[in-house]
């Protein structure tokens, strides 16, 4: 199995899908066959709603948010024709964040997003996304998205660099 994106995008301390935060939830996003990306992820008790049984929506929305930013910078190495983190790095950041909550998500098995590149304009990546059960069964998704993802320069991320409290030595 190829690395994930997530393994290869260096100096990332994202709280969603950042190798290098400790505290985080380190999600792990892979091409499909098909063109699309997806992400498997295992919620925790501690991240439930108000009803102990399913996902909280901000998790939802670091979910949906960190899988579609990285398919975006996964996306645009391949069309620069680059391996993911080979050269000078390229950097997206959320723009926009639009999710409908269609159904409670279950806390106590696997999900599944699936994202896809709908639209590329200059510095803009437009996605959709959606959460399902891992299963992919032929059922209503348990949230769509669309995200609008905005390519950065470098300088974004040292403006607004301070010492990872979140890395553990
Ligand atoms: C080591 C690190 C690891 C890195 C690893 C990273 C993994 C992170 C994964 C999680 C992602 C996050 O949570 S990122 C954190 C959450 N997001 C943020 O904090 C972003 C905060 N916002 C910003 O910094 C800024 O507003 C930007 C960069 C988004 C846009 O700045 P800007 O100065 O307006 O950009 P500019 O180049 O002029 O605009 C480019 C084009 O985008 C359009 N545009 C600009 N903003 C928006 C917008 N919000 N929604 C729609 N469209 C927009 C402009 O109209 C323009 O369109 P046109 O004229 O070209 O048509």
């Amino acid at each position: 199995m190829k690395p994930a994106f997530q393994d290869l995008i260096p100096h990332n301390h994202c709280f969603g899908c950042g190798p290098q935060n400790s505290e985080g939830l380190k999600l792990k996003s892979y091409w499909r066959d098909d063109g699309s990306s997806e992400c498997v992820y295992l919620p925790q008790p501690h991240q439930c709603a108000g009803p102990t049984g399913f996902v909280n929506g901000g998790i939802i929305a670091t979910l949906i948010d960190c899988h579609c930013i990285c398919t975006a910078m996964a996306h645009a190495y391949a069309l620069a024709g680059r391996e993911i983190g080979q050269g000078q790095p390229i950097w997206y950041v959320t723009g926009e964040l639009n999710i409908q909550y269609l159904a409670p998500t279950p806390i106590d098995e696997a999900i599944k997003l699936v994202a896809k590149v709908e639209n590329v304009s200059g510095k803009k990546m437009t996605l959709s996304c959606e959460l399902m059960n891992v299963t992919e069964a032929p059922s209503t998704p348990y949230a769509r998205a669309t995200i609008m993802a905005i390519q950065v320069p470098s300088n974004w991320l040292k403006h607004a660099d301070i010492p990872a409290m979140c890395e553990k030595s």
